[in-house]
């Protein structure tokens, strides 16, 4: 469900004509719904309200204050990988009691951070980390609470680039030398065990490897209890598929009925860490067709929207549904939807059937909500899209597009 439809043959972000928004803040522009960001967490939280739980955001998602601020304001925590997206985090109001942080590369600067914080928990990737944290927890007179990720070796069934809990992937530590490094926890000073995590991949689009990794993460938990540690946080992480395309991810609630029913009377809080179910339908991107080109092979659409704007399709081959922000009757044709970079990578569709567009045409490229913003870059210098949330019948610019200057702001030329 989202609140990007069309009216009257125009599309709308809920009660806003997108070709208003364009005209005020031009293209590319990422717009965002904020009655589908609620709903999203609100039907995300609600499914697991008959236990104890927080539902912490993944920042990495889309990291924009604005959305921070917004799942903060409906009750929710935050997963952070960095101490930039720490920063971020309080900078929105999220009290640190509500921050988990992840991440194989957690470096001193940003453990002293973390610690000087008091986020509710670490989760550890590695031995070496575990020891640095105590380390850093002791010099600054600190207690350090947390989980020991664990990547449980089941196969997520998605990309391989975004599988994270496989054994041969760089995340976590593996189940039989879990008890160990708890065990060597639990000697650790100013450091207090209060957790277990895993975080399989993303875009998963079936119940069963959630609940294969659980299976595993539980049977851990008893042998852990038999040695007298125990846990008060089950963190499962993220990784819940949304519709690109034809997928047919579980709805929420489904995926909560697979989790409870194998928690199977387990006490402990449970934390999530959702990114894309929450924010990726809830955005489009918008871009202006600027010409069209045909060779004896293909039918090229060129539009102000590349590669930097928008990774996905070149890094991961990744689907996204285009559509006329105001279509009509006429003829399709089978095209390339590329940008402008000088890469032969740079596309956001490849043979897909759209309609016969014109130069000056405005294109929606849908689900573009989760890791759009968020991996953008400057390369090519292209100065990063402007960001809109949209309410009701209001919008807000929520990032203004950068400027020509903000590309050179940080250089120096040295006397030459
Ligand atoms: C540790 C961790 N938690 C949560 C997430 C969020 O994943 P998703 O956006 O698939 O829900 C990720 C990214 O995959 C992650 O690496
Ligand atoms: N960036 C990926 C998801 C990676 C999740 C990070 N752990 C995507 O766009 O699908």
């Amino acid at each position: 469900m989202h609140h990007f439809q069309y009216r009257q043959g125009r599309l709308y972000g809920e009660e806003v004509p997108v070709e208003a928004i364009v005209k005020d803040v031009g293209t590319p522009v990422y717009i965002y719904s904020r009655a589908t960001l609620t709903h999203h967490f609100q039907v995300f939280d609600g499914a697991f309200s008959s236990i104890p739980h927080l539902t912490c955001y993944s920042v990495k998602a889309n990291s924009n204050l604005a959305i921070l601020a917004l799942f903060g304001s409906l009750g929710g925590g935050v997963d952070i990988v960095s101490g930039g997206e720490l920063f971020r985090a309080r900078r929105a109001g999220i009290a640190p009691a509500k921050i988990v942080y992840s991440g194989v590369g957690k470096t001193r600067e940003e453990i002293d951070d973390a610690l000087s914080e008091d986020i509710l928990m670490f989760n550890i990737e590695s031995r070496q980390e575990l020891e640095a944290i105590s380390q850093r927890a002791q010099a600054l007179g600190r207690t350090a609470r947390i989980a020991l990720r664990v990547n449980p070796d089941v196969d997520p069934k998605t990309h391989p680039y975004i599988a994270t809990g496989m054994e041969k992937n760089k995340f976590g530590i593996r189940v039989d030398e879990a008890i160990e490094s708890y065990r060597y926890a639990m000697r650790l000073p100013h450091i207090k065990v209060v957790g277990i995590d895993c975080h399989i991949g993303s875009q998963l689009t079936d119940t069963q490897p959630f609940v294969d990794a659980l299976k595993r993460l539980r049977i851990l938990m008893e042998r852990l209890y038999a040695l007298g540690i125990s846990v008060q946080y089950l963190d499962l992480g993220g990784g819940l598929g949304i519709p690109y395309a034809d997928e047919e991810p579980p709805h929420p609630v489904e995926y909560a009925k697979a989790i409870l029913k194998e928690m199977n009377g387990l006490s402990c809080t449970l934390i999530f860490e959702p990114g894309r179910v929450l924010v990726g339908n809830a955005g489009i991107l918008v871009t202006r067709v600027l010409y069209t080109k045909t060779t004896p092979t293909k039918h090229f659409i060129i539009v102000d929207a590349g590669m930097n704007d928008l990774i996905r399709p070149s890094l991961y081959g990744a689907y996204h549904h285009i559509q006329p922000v105001v279509p009509y009757e006429r003829d399709e044709e089978t095209v390339d939807v590329v940008g402008p970079i000088c890469e032969s990578g740079d596309f956001l569709a490849r043979q897909r059937t759209l309609p016969r567009v014109e130069p000056g045409e405005l294109l929606a490229v849908m689900s573009a909500g989760a890791y759009g913003f968020s991996m953008s870059s400057n390369y090519n210098s292209r100065p990063r899209p402007a960001e809109v949330l949209v309410d009701g019948s209001t919008y807000h610019v929520i990032r203004h597009r950068e400027t020509r200057e903000d590309l050179v702001r940080l250089e120096k030329i040295p006397p030459m």
